[in-house]
């Protein structure tokens, strides 16, 4: 544990590379509102990292880049070892909102990435199987309105893991469902991903907890500019179990470690509070 820049530049191509990325937003009266200071890291392929710090600090903006949403004033990113892209075919994106289509029943949304990327093959069948995979194999037929928040956002887990892109980016996924089913959705998406673990994820979280749980590595950035202040491999037995990592000594030790760079950050940053970094 502790702080390791994790960078090797012997395997090129694989993975999610960012070197050097700065960025600068015109922010309020045109002023410059530097984001991200010189940011470098590298996920492996089949990685699970996770992103935190303090509100504000650019972990979504970092995300965004990597997506090829926002473009970015000086630095390197690569995915693959090719640029990002918006539309990039080997990513799949997952955010807070469920972006469901409410008149498609859980398997067409499903089914929806499936359609627009043409991929061939019983559809139907793989959807049912992801849906299955979520725990949501009784619903197939159900409607976003007919479901709850949780189930919604399984659907939207299902509909991203159908892709079966070698890419995942996630921003705060689970960001805006209540404490219980985040942890019973942390839960379902560690278990769909330590079953399809050749999938390279970038997850971005407020939340300690979720972050240690699911990751290989927590990469904490300070307040901003959000520059890299650790990257600690989180050394925790696979497969997890949600419930059982919670009473785990090595967890907390985690956690209080995790806890102890961001305090400081937090404390500088005044739109952050204690309870937002860990619910
Ligand atoms: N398009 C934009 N133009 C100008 N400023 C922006 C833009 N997008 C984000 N910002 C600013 O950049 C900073 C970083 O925003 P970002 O959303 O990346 O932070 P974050 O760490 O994800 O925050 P949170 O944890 O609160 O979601 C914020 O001050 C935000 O107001």
């Amino acid at each position: 544990m502790g702080l390791q820049l994790m960078f090797d530049d012997s395997r090129p191509g694989s993975g999610i590379e960012v070197r050097g990325l700065s960025h600068v937003f015109e922010g309020a009266g045109g002023h410059p509102l530097k984001v991200l200071d010189d940011v470098s890291f590298r996920i492996d392929k089949g990685e699970f990292v996770s992103i935190v710090g303090p509100s504000g600090c650019g972990k979504s903006t970092l995300l965004e880049i990597v997506a090829g949403l926002q473009d970015f004033q000086s630095g390197i990113v690569t995915i693959g070892g090719a640029k990002p892209r918006r539309g990039n075919r080997d990513m799949g994106l997952m955010f807070a909102r469920d972006c469901l289509l409410p008149w498609r029943s859980a398997l067409e949304n499903v089914a929806l990435g499936l359609e627009v990327r043409s991929v061939p093959g019983d559809r139907r069948a793989q959807c049912e199987q992801w849906l299955n995979e979520v725990q949501l194999g009784e619903f197939v037929n159900a409607l976003p309105a007919q479901l709850s928040q949780g189930m919604r956002q399984r659907v939207a887990l299902a509909r991203t893991f159908a892709l079966e892109v070698p890419y995942l980016i996630m921003d705060e996924p689970f960001g805006a469902l209540d404490a219980q089913t985040k942890v019973a959705l942390g839960g379902v998406l560690m278990q769909v991903w330590e079953k399809h673990a050749d999938r390279t994820v970038m997850f971005v979280t407020h939340d300690l907890s979720e972050a240690i749980a699911l990751s290989d590595r927590v990469i904490v950035l300070s307040r901003r500019p959000g520059r890299i202040i650790a990257d600690i491999r989180i050394e925790l037995d696979r497969p997890r179990q949600a419930d059982s990592l919670q009473q785990s000594a090595e967890f907390h030790a985690i956690y209080s470690e995790l806890w102890g760079l961001l305090r400081k950050e937090v404390s500088a940053a005044p739109a952050m509070t204690r309870t937002e970094v860990l619910t």
